[in-house]
């Protein structure tokens, strides 16, 4: 893309040669045409008696020919360029990606961007292509067909016969330049809706796991199914309206065209100046001029589309920024493999009971924990558990393992030991081989756990749209009081909207550690008993890492927390440490 000083940007693609080619290719499909209506026109004096055979069917016979390498040439210079132009509008959404530009804020309304972005890349560049490659050619092709059209007919009837047909051939631009300004705001709002609306999509598949542990996938796809419903009746809407367009500019220039070259025909045969074949060629060739108008109903929407896609694409790729938010989450990668030995338990600084190790049967150790607050009764109990992942070896085996009502427990141990998996089993998402998992609640039912992942998924849109996926009908009040206890509502209030502020596409508007703060006040509105934190201060600064301690220092005692974790700072601040080395060693 290059941009001339005061110029308009314009997104650039190599189809100059395809166009000029089609444009050549029109011209002669036109002149084939016209040379074959006058062979017609001789047709019709020989057989009146006064023209010369010979002379009718070469004329016809070369005519038929120059048409159809026309047509031939156009349709090949048109499929080339098509596929010119949509690999290098690709390439550039590609380049733009590999930039990190996908990760930075959204420009403008604050729309979805990853999944807008994947939509412009193959839709938005399909259209883009079928327009400025596939299109425009034969559309300044049938532009200016009319002007060979013309010089036919001044050959046939004379310059001023061609310039009145050239008079009422002018008024078609400017008529049809106004009927498209008029339907272009219309299609595109659309095509941006339509793309918040794919984007919505992507983002909710996205964010399934999410979703169904906070117990918002019912409520998301009811609001994607409403969406699409209003999506689907504003499409009806737009296809009626662009019909109407079609049907007035259709009757109105193929009347007036036709009914011009008719009335110029019929005058100047009355006056003798041309036989009655020239006459009738001369209508023929008129209905060439319509060529505009079939050209524009059948692309109608090729160019309505591709041009609104061209705009989309050329501002996001000139708006967005090329790198990574700052302080922007980082994907952790579960470590594969890894059965190294366990980090040794440790007491902790608080002096709370470390987990103890306790000898494996059959040669490995099982994790044997144990209530450190007596008589708080046990909010989490696993006993022999054994789980692993789908057909895979086991990952945990033989887990036992005690957590005390109000406890934090921080589950340390080397990459790929277990510590995930052992918080999916507790929190219900994968189902042990064997062994039993319990929860009791206070009240002597399940209590509930709310599990915040590794990674934590924000949804675009606002920090209160993120917490109300928890609790759709939390007041205000309550968002900031989970707010303040994750520690972030200061920083919420300082954000333009407040609980209002946008969070961009995949939170990355936030830093990592408001992320994982937003992620827990969230999980706070579940009013889940049991909070299951994966590696919350993973990837974020001493500060941030501070503030996640301290809001969890404050849970303590009243939220029962296990915390898988690499952070000593963290550990430090658990009542217990415990050790997972990973199937067959885990120990407490
Ligand atoms: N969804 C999954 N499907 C298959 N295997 C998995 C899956 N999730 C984890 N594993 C495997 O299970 C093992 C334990 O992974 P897990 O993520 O529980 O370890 P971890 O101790 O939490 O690691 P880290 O500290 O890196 O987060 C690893 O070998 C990992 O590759």
């Amino acid at each position: 893309m290059t941009r001339a000083a005061g110029a308009a940007p314009r997104l650039e693609v190599p189809v100059r040669r395809h166009v000029l080619a089609a444009l050549g290719c029109g011209w002669l499909t036109a002149a084939g045409l016209g040379v074959c209506h006058v062979g017609t026109g001789r047709l019709i004096d020989d057989i009146a008696g006064t023209g010369r055979p010979w002379q009718a069917a070469a004329l016809m016979g070369s005519g038929i020919a120059l048409a159809a390498a026309g047509v031939l040439g156009q349709g090949l210079a048109n499929g080339r360029g098509e596929a010119a132009a949509e690999a290098a509008v690709r390439a550039r959404i590609h380049r733009f990606v590999l930039a990190g530009g996908a990760r930075g804020e959204p420009a403008g309304a604050g729309g979805p961007v990853a999944g807008g972005l994947a939509s412009l890349a193959t839709d938005g560049a399909a259209k883009v292509a079928a327009w400025r490659g596939g299109f425009l050619g034969a559309l300044v092709s049938s532009a200016t067909t009319p002007l060979v059209v013309v010089a036919i007919v001044a050959w046939l009837a004379g310059t001023a016969a061609a310039l009145t047909l050239l008079a009422v051939v002018v008024t078609v631009p400017p008529v049809i330049g106004g009927f498209l300004r008029l339907s272009r705001a219309s299609s595109n709002g659309h095509q941006a809706r339509s793309r918040r609306l794919a984007a919505h999509f992507l983002e909710s598949v996205r964010g399934l796991r999410l979703l169904t542990l906070l117990g918002a996938a019912e409520r998301r796809s009811r609001l994607l199914a409403a969406e699409s419903e209003r999506q689907r009746r504003a499409t009806m809407r737009l296809l009626a309206g662009n019909q109407v367009v079609l049907l007035v500019t259709d009757v109105v220039f193929h009347g007036g065209l036709i009914g011009a070259g008719a009335a110029l025909a019929l005058s100047r045969h009355a006056s003798g100046a041309i036989s009655a074949g020239t006459a009738v060629a001369l209508v023929l060739i008129s209905v060439l001029l319509t060529e505009p108008i079939g050209v524009m109903g059948r692309f109608f929407y090729i160019a309505m589309t591709g041009r609104a896609a061209g705009r989309q694409i050329l501002g996001v790729l000139s708006g967005g920024r090329t790198a990574a938010a700052p302080g922007a989450a980082v994907p952790a990668a579960h470590a594969a493999g890894g059965r190294t030995p366990a980090d040794p338990a440790r007491r902790t600084a608080s002096g709370a009971a470390a987990g103890r190790a306790a000898p494996a049967a059959g040669g490995s150790a099982a994790a044997r924990g144990a209530d450190s607050r007596e008589g708080g009764g046990t909010a989490i109990e696993l006993v022999e558990v054994t789980a692993g992942h789908g057909d895979g070896p086991a990952v945990l085996e033989g887990i036992t393992l005690r957590v005390g009502r109000g406890e934090m427990v921080a589950l340390a141990g080397p990459s790929g030991a277990g510590k995930s998996t052992l918080l999916s089993v507790v929190a219900g998402e994968l189902t042990p081989r064997s062994g039993t998992v319990r929860l009791p609640g206070p009240g002597g039912g399940a209590a509930r756990a709310a599990l915040v992942p590794q990674r934590p998924w924000l949804f675009t849109g606002t920090v209160a749209g993120n917490l109300r996926l928890a609790d759709p009908a939390a007041s205000e009040r309550r968002l900031w009081e989970v707010l303040e206890r994750a520690r972030l509502a200061e920083e919420v209030r300082a954000m333009p909207g407040g609980l209002g502020a946008r969070v961009g596409d995949e939170g990355l508007t936030l830093s990592g550690g408001q992320a994982q703060r937003l992620a827990l006040a969230r999980a706070l509105l579940l009013d889940a008993c049991v909070l299951l934190l994966d590696e919350p201060t993973s990837h974020i600064d001493p500060r941030a890492e501070e503030l996640i301690i301290e809001s969890l220092r404050r849970l303590r005692g009243e939220r029962t927390i296990l915390v898988a974790t690499h952070s000593a700072a963290l550990r430090r601040a658990a009542d217990r440490v415990v050790a997972v080395t990973g199937a067959p060693a885990v120990t407490a």
